[in-house]
């Protein structure tokens, strides 16, 4: 029996999201993806076109396993004059053994015309003699017909004949494409409408660009009218600006629209973790704004909003975080009010009175240091102990007396290599004892973190394991050209899966880069419970 609430998710990652520029998938790679589609619970994973580069036949070779997901390959209709059993195209993709093939195929007249320069006649055999092809040899054959919506707006017979070629050939899908991503949302509706009066929408799908920012809106509404399969890809990678971003379409077909999908309620909670796991995956930064899944897609900052907020979250959030695998943070800044700083101490577990007059007192004094260049949004350590030293007290694990840095560039004689050194003297007091040292480095901030390791580790060796992640300057006054005030956010990890973030801030940017690094470092100890030795 089939389910009319059932959406099929087609995921386009491993080819349509191989044409992202800068991204270069490794076999390894896409296999490591096509497993978390499988776990997550993706319908389809597209895993590349046999035949069209080593990458993709080593993939092809060697396919991973998947518990539910079905492996397709994607390829192109033959070649025009051939017929389909002779197409070396074809035969490629039969020869992977995979029991689904999505061919692309033309369906505007224009790129008929212009781009194969054949008879439009010619091109709907080709579609009907592929699609026979491939479901007859695979099982399962898919149409995707390229720049569908342009080539409806130009011809809708033609168009609609290239697909209903493909549905009469025995496609199980015919994939609407809005290949150049320049359709509207309103378009794509009225031309859905139209299509399922020709074929049903339990055989429809859609396949979306997103150049006017659309291709989310667009595959939803094309599911209202009826459609069934969406394809789309991981954090909305492809092409250009990208294709559908299925991370953005799951929760909203989920727990918006009341569809279903291969994807359990449970499941929808490894959405965050899925997305991050790409980006890590590509070494890129995940983008704090991304729908449901971004750092920041919960994140609370003004102050009005945090009032209501500690009422009753939903007076702030369309979903609950937790459904997609996300968390509410408080942020703390000048745009603060009391709220915030409450619901941020529940978050640290410091029990404070609200009514305490020292909350007061805290707030005013992060408003003018914020005021004075420090941020505490996104710094949470050094928030962290701002307030705990203002509340009750942390240990006094070290004392500055002084650093010096001696940063040196040398040229060699015929200035064809500089030879670049930094060294720093730090001298500290640990309890009553004064401990002085010397490191070297690459840069005055590396020999300055160097120097405070080598005194504060061997008394402290819960310190050996912290480590510098990011590193992140910003100048906040411009203007001042070099005597510009710099802001410095550090942040650290433990290699135990901890990780926080510190700041500071001076005209200096070594003695800013100390603060953030002794935020760091004290941050650290405090955590691990560790008690100030020869002191409080
Ligand atoms: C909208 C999309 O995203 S579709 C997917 C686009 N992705 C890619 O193109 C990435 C993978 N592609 C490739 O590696 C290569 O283009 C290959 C291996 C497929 C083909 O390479 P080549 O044989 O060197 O051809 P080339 O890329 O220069 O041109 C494409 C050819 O396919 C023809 N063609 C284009 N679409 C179709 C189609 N649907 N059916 C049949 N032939 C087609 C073109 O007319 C052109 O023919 P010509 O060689 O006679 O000029
Ligand atoms: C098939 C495809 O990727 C497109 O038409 O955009």
């Amino acid at each position: 029996m089939t389910n009319d609430n059932r959406v099929y998710l087609y995921d386009s990652t491993l080819r349509d999201g191989a044409q992202t520029q800068g991204v270069d998938f490794s076999a390894a790679d896409k296999v490591a993806i096509a497993i978390e589609l499988d776990r997550l619970g993706i319908d389809y994973v597209e895993g590349g076109w046999p035949g069209a580069n080593p990458t993709d036949d080593d993939f092809f070779a060697n396919p991973p396993k998947l518990e539910t997901a079905v492996l397709s390959a994607f390829g192109m209709t033959r070649r025009p004059g051939r017929s389909a059993d002779n197409d070396p195209g074809l035969s490629g993709l039969v020869n992977t053994g995979v029991k689904t093939i999505t061919l692309v195929g033309k369906s505007w007249d224009f790129q008929v015309d212009v781009a194969l320069e054949i008879e439009r006649s010619e091109n709907v055999a080709m579609i009907a003699d592929s699609i026979a092809y491939v479901k007859d040899k695979a099982g399962e054959a898919m149409f995707d017909a390229e720049h569908f919506f342009d080539g409806y707006k130009a011809n809708p017979e033609f168009a609609l004949e290239c697909c209903k070629a493909a549905y009469e050939a025995g496609a199980r899908w015919i994939v609407m494409c809005d290949t150049n991503g320049g359709t509207l949302p309103d378009e794509i509706e009225a031309i859905v409408g139209e299509v399922t009066k020709h074929i049903p929408g339990s055989h429809l799908g859609i396949h979306c660009h997103d150049d006017t920012g659309n291709a989310v809106a667009n595959s939803l509404a094309a599911v209202r009218m009826g459609v069934r399969q969406i394809q789309g890809t991981l954090n909305g990678l492809g092409e250009r600006c990208g294709n559908a971003n299925l991370i953005s379409i799951l929760p909203s077909l989920m727990l918006k629209m009341g569809f279903e999908t291969g994807v359990s309620k449970e499941g929808l909670k490894r959405l965050v973790t899925v997305s991050r796991l790409l980006d890590e995956r590509l070494n890129r930064a995940p983008a704090r704004n991304a729908a449901y899944v971004g750092e920041s897609a919960f994140a609370h900052k003004g102050g009005l909003h945090v009032s209501a907020i500690e009422k009753d979250p939903s007076c702030y959030e369309h979903v609950n975080p937790e459904s997609v695998g996300n968390k509410r943070t408080i942020i703390m800044s000048n745009q603060a009010g009391r709220s915030n700083l409450v619901a941020k101490f529940r978050e640290v577990g410091l029990d404070v009175d609200p009514k305490d007059a020292k909350v007061n007192v805290l707030l005013d004094k992060i408003k003018e240091l914020e005021s004075s260049g420090y941020s505490y949004d996104g710094a949470d350590a050094s928030f962290e102990l701002l307030a705990r030293r203002h509340l009750e007290a942390v240990p006094e694990y070290f004392r500055l007396e002084s650093f010096r840095v001696i940063d040196e560039r040398v040229w060699d004689k015929r200035h064809a290599h500089v030879n670049q050194m930094s060294e720093t003297t730090v001298k500290l007091f640990i309890g009553d004892k004064r401990i002085m040292d010397v490191a070297e480095g690459n840069g005055p901030v590396n020999a300055l973190d160097a120097a405070l390791r080598k005194i504060l580790i061997p008394v402290y060796p819960d310190l050996e394991s912290l480590h510098l992640v990011d590193f992140k300057v910003r100048i906040l006054d411009g203007d001042q050209a070099t005597g510009a005030i710099t802001r410095v956010m550090i942040e650290s990890a433990d290699g135990q899966g901890n990780t926080w973030t510190t700041v500071g801030m001076s005209s200096n940017i070594i003695d800013a880069s100390y603060e953030a690094l002794r935020d760091s470092l004290i941050y650290k100890l405090y955590k691990s419970g560790v008690k100030a030795h020869g002191g409080n």
